[in-house]
């Protein structure tokens, strides 16, 4: 070997020929750029090695190839161009490449009622996938929302009406006294449970979009919810909140139906895969529903 030359062991045979379904990197630092922003992100970025009698992949022409995703806003397109360059550079190694990107967009939301506004995070996957000249693109989305129990609210109602009727038996009842017992804590004797909760979107995109759509997913996603976590928050916002929370009641069952209708009336998603969590405060557990649509086909 001459002393300049640089030992390359990724070129070497194997010692044992064995092909790997996927050899890459994980957690790689890129800045991207969606939606007018410049968003910290990571990306596992890898290639299947079906040559069994190469000894590795040469990573560096996958991390260079990223580059381009910190150049150019993210989109299907891109996406594709940067996958077909992990197969260029790995020819009779490779035939299937994939990308994930990890990031939190970042979206400006009005309060429901003042003049407010502020930034809601919104974690997000996109993975794309080659191979055989097929392109694939899945989201994931994570969106926070509030839920309040139907059967806690019935119940709540229940023990109101009860109190009323303590309170007031044999009174003979004037406007006043029923305003003022309606503002008074006996008036709301008992409040339902309400929580946080999570819906996790998987989708799988068309293969001819042009851009990823993320903001009208999650803006349709949050419209069929409708009650998504606030951001800045006036007490006129917290009322409004509890008014649409009370219009709004819901089980973990029927927060996946809406996503379902929602999800399927939504351009440019051909299959998808919902959990919604709801992170019970009457329990320390959570109740949790799944659905699915051309999932298992797709
Ligand atoms: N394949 C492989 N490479 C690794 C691994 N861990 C670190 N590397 C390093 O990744 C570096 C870049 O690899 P290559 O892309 O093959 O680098 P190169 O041979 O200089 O580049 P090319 O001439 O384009 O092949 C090398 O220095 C490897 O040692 C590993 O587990 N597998």
């Amino acid at each position: 070997m001459n002393a300049l030359t640089l030992p390359d062991i990724a070129a070497q045979a194997a010692r044992q020929a064995l092909p790997l379904e996927w050899v890459g990197m994980c957690g790689i630092a890129l800045p991207v750029l969606f939606d007018g922003q410049r968003l910290v992100a990571t990306a596992d970025a890898g290639v299947s090695l079906d040559d069994g009698e190469a000894r590795g992949i040469h990573m560096s022409r996958l991390y260079l190839a990223l580059e381009q995703l910190a150049q150019e806003t993210l989109s299907p397109p891109v996406l594709q161009r940067v996958l077909q360059r992990f197969l260029d550079s790995h020819r009779g190694l490779s035939s299937s490449a994939s990308i994930k990107i990890h990031t939190d967009l970042l979206l400006k939301r009005p309060a429901l009622i003042s003049p407010l506004a502020g930034w809601k995070s919104y974690p997000v996957t996109i993975e794309a996938r080659l191979k055989n000249a097929m392109f694939h693109v899945e989201l994931k989305i994570d969106l926070p929302y509030s839920s309040t129990c139907p059967c806690s609210a019935a119940l709540a109602r229940q023990l109101i009406q009860q109190q009323f009727i303590t309170d007031f038996a044999n009174t003979s009842l004037q406007h006043a006294d029923v305003l003022a017992w309606l503002g008074s804590t006996n008036g709301i004797v008992a409040t339902p449970h309400s929580q946080r909760s999570s819906a996790q979107l998987r989708l799988r995109l068309d293969d001819y979009l042009d851009e990823l759509p993320l903001v009208a997913i999650i803006n349709d996603a949050e419209a069929a919810l409708g009650t998504a976590v606030q951001t800045a928050v006036k007490r006129a916002d917290e009322q409004a909140f509890a008014l649409a929370n009370g219009q709004n009641l819901m089980f973990c069952e029927d927060a996946a139906r809406r996503l379902n209708q929602a999800l399927k009336r939504a351009p440019g998603i051909n299959a998808f895969h919902i959990r919604v969590v709801h992170a019970e405060s009457l329990h320390a557990h959570d109740a949790v529903a799944d659905s699915r649509w051309n999932w298992e086909a797709a």
